[in-house]
């Protein structure tokens, strides 16, 4: 899946019209209530209700095929819901109000043009003008690191420059909330620890993260808030500093205790 936090984001969920988010708003919190995707008779996702607050990095874990993923795309609103209503700071939300969110995949996609211009194009989606967007892409260059390479296509860099470039394309905008999914699942040691310490500086800028990882040490590491997904639902959704010690749930026990769950 591409990434496209720096696309015009879709413009409509299926949920009620009225009273939308206006731009002074908080986008949060992000509640779901009877949240489903279904395709023919197979339910990949059955939530009954979902509330994510305003602060810190929140990791979803869970085995392969959970339901990880589809959860974040349909917070993203990238897919619809078969059933269920999705609101932010308990409104819907409307297409300004979602550009004020991102999202990074686990392949990092990057538009067929230089590294600076992938930058500058996200801010030009966003309707940052010529004068700022050149100014604001001179100092993520910067901030990245990529001046050297600012010329250079986006899609000649490494998998992990181009994911480090995607987060930073993702943040350029200044969202107040931001979906990754399993950034650095594909990343060495080195690339991991850097997008680790992009998502810890967001996070600490007041960026709400929430993330897909299979990664128990990165969870360890960035999560203030772990919800585990088991079979399209979720089993449990607690506080860090209780969820390695004290998992509610039996899947996310045999989980973390390393069994293989069916
Ligand atoms: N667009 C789709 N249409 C139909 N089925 C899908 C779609 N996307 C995912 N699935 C199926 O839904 C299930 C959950 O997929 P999902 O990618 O959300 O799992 P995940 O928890 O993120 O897994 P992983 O950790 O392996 O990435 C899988 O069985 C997958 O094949």
């Amino acid at each position: 899946m591409p990434s496209l936090a720096f696309l015009p984001p879709f413009a409509s969920t299926p949920l009620a019209r009225t009273e939308v988010l206006t731009s002074h708003q908080s986008l949060l919190p992000l509640t779901a209530e009877g949240l489903t995707f279904r395709t023919g008779d197979r339910v990949l996702v059955d939530i009954e209700t979902l509330s994510i607050g305003s602060s810190g990095a929140t990791m979803i874990l869970g085995p392969n095929g959970a339901g990880k993923s589809l959860l974040i795309q349909l917070l993203h609103g990238l897919i619809v819901p078969t059933t269920g209503r999705i609101s932010f700071g308990g409104r819907p939300i409307d297409t300004a109000a979602r550009k004020r969110q991102a999202m990074v995949f686990q392949r990092p996609v990057m538009l067929r043009r230089s590294v600076a211009s992938n930058l500058g194009f996200a801010l030009k989606a966003q309707g940052v003008g010529r004068a700022e967007r050149a100014e604001r892409t001179a100092r993520l260059l910067v901030e990245g690191g990529f001046e050297k390479v600012a010329d250079q296509p986006a899609r000649t860099l490494s998998g992990g420059e181009q994911q480090r470039l995607a987060m930073l394309r993702a943040l350029s905008t200044e969202p107040e909330l931001v979906f990754l999914d399993e950034p650095t699942s594909s990343l060495d040691p080195q690339s991991t620890l850097a997008i680790e310490e992009m998502v810890a500086r967001a996070v600490k800028r007041g960026v709400k993260v929430v993330m897909v990882t299979h990664d128990i040490g990165q969870a360890r590491r960035l999560g203030h808030e772990m919800i585990f997904m088991h079979h399209g639902r979720l089993t449990e959704q607690t506080p860090a500093a209780n969820f390695f010690d004290q998992p509610e749930s039996a899947p996310a026990r045999d989980f973390l205790a390393g069994q293989i769950l069916t």
